[in-house]
């Protein structure tokens, strides 16, 4: 059973409407040179960075607008395009639309937050946009995809990919409880929830905190990892004094997660191509007192791993909502470049699992062919191994669907995560 949709349809412009339009007045060009950058290919988190640095006397207020202004024309681009009747209008008349045409700013005022002059303010279109590709502000073929990946809940997840996911932490259960960190997090002035899904997860309530310089952190009492991605690390179920092997370890952020389940005992081998991420995987290992952490630099022919996880690099289409512009910087093939790939990994990993032992297969993305069909052609090719239930005995049914972990914004609030348990038969 998956929670049940909310009959009010969710609106992802409803948080245009409380922010700080009136902060960007003498700040239209600014913002307009920042946009250009951003339609131009640059990834706005750069930009802004860049844009903010150049002007450290503007006020908490303006750098909020600011951010607010360059994010939200990079990410609803195709809708502002449609409300001023043309897809390549200028910045100025696209951060005009945005806070006119989906902020509710009135028009005269917009216009001149925009800098626009005193001419007479830009007509917009006033009937709905017609597709979800216009509405959700995303490329036809992304649009067309999600489509047919959800079917009549393509909407409501688009939607959901159009606002900011939460700041989430996971406790390093190593050094506390999670109960223990939200105390200790308040007393250092930071307010959080408990997640829904995992038992390991705080959310932050209000405004983004400079979480790195908490006390709290450089102690290693937490990581920042949505609550999907802790969901995936808890699936291996790693426990004390068992060889672990994490074969897609990027900078290590579920290999911290399965150190701490180990209790920092037994073996835990984290493997990845890329040698500057297990460089940061091992400097984060020594935050969070993990001490027995091996980094590969090569996979070797044979080991009897109790627990293989395959975190494999993938479309990525799960965490959207992280990046603004981000959607408008992929291409039609990431759809089809990963699979074989992943099929590879996969059965890497499987030749490295003892009988008996599990293979967790994961990733970030909403696609069938990196999702199940991964999974359903690795079966057909491996008899030895059956697929089981994700977290029987903890993980609640509503993440799960046909047998595998599927977790997503409009469903469960986290980014969009894929998994299937796997455990080769014993002898
Ligand atoms: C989804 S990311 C892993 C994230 C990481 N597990 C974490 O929790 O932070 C996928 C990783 O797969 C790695 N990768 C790419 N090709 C690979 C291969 N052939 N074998 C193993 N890992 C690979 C990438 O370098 C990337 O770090």
């Amino acid at each position: 059973m998956v929670p049940a949709l909310s009959t009010v349809p969710f609106d992802p412009l409803s948080r245009l409407h409380l922010q700080p339009w009136s902060a960007l007045a003498g700040l239209g060009p600014v913002a307009a040179d920042a946009i250009a950058q951003v339609l131009a290919g640059s990834a706005a988190e750069r930009v802004l960075d860049r844009t903010l640095r150049d002007r450290r006397s503007l006020t908490r207020e303006q750098r909020l607008a600011l951010k607010e202004a360059v994010f939200n024309v990079g990410l609803w681009r195709r809708r502002l395009g449609f409300l001023l009747g043309r897809e390549d209008a200028a910045p100025l008349f696209l951060l005009h639309a945005l806070m006119h045409g989906l902020a509710g700013v009135p028009a005269v005022e917009s216009a001149a937050l925009a800098g626009l002059g005193d001419g007479a303010p830009p007509p917009l279109v006033s009937a709905p946009p017609p597709t979800l590709a216009l509405r959700a502000s995303l490329p036809d073929w992304l649009a067309d995809h999600f489509a047919r990946e959800f079917g009549p809940e393509a909407d409501d997840f688009c939607a959901h990919l159009n606002v900011p996911g939460p700041i989430t932490l996971r406790a390093n259960v190593l050094r506390t409880s999670r109960e223990a960190l939200a105390e200790r997090l308040r007393s250092e002035g930071v307010e959080t929830r408990p997640g829904p899904w995992s038992p390991l997860a705080l959310h932050i309530e209000g405004p983004r905190p400079n979480l790195y310089g908490l006390r709290s952190l450089q102690e290693g009492l937490f990581e920042v990892q949505d609550e999907g991605s802790q969901l995936l690390g808890l699936l291996v179920e790693a426990r004390p004094g068992e060889t672990v092997l994490d074969l897609c370890a990027g900078a290590g952020g579920k290999t911290l997660q399965l150190g701490a389940d180990m209790k920092d005992s037994g073996r835990l081998l984290a493997y990845d191509p890329d040698p500057e991420r297990l460089d940061r995987l091992l400097q984060r290992s020594s935050r969070a007192h993990l001490t027995r952490v091996q980094v590969l630099r090569s996979l070797p022919e044979s080991l009897d791993a109790d627990r293989v996880l395959v975190d494999a690099p993938c479309s990525e289409l799960g965490s959207l909502r992280r990046g603004p512009d981000q959607r408008f910087r992929i291409q039609p093939e990431v759809l089809t470049r990963f699979p074989a790939l992943q099929q590879d990994i996969l059965q890497r990993g499987a030749r490295l699992v003892r009988p008996g032992g599990r293979l967790v297969y994961a990733t970030c993305t909403v696609n069938r062919a990196e999702n199940e069909d991964v999974v359903a052609a690795f079966l057909a090719s491996r008899p030895d191994f059956r697929l089981v239930r994700p977290g029987a005995g903890w993980l609640s049914d509503a993440c799960l669907r046909d047998g595998f972990l599927f977790v997503a914004p409009h469903r469960h609030g986290t980014d969009a995560f894929f998994a299937a348990v796997l455990e080769r038969t014993a002898g």
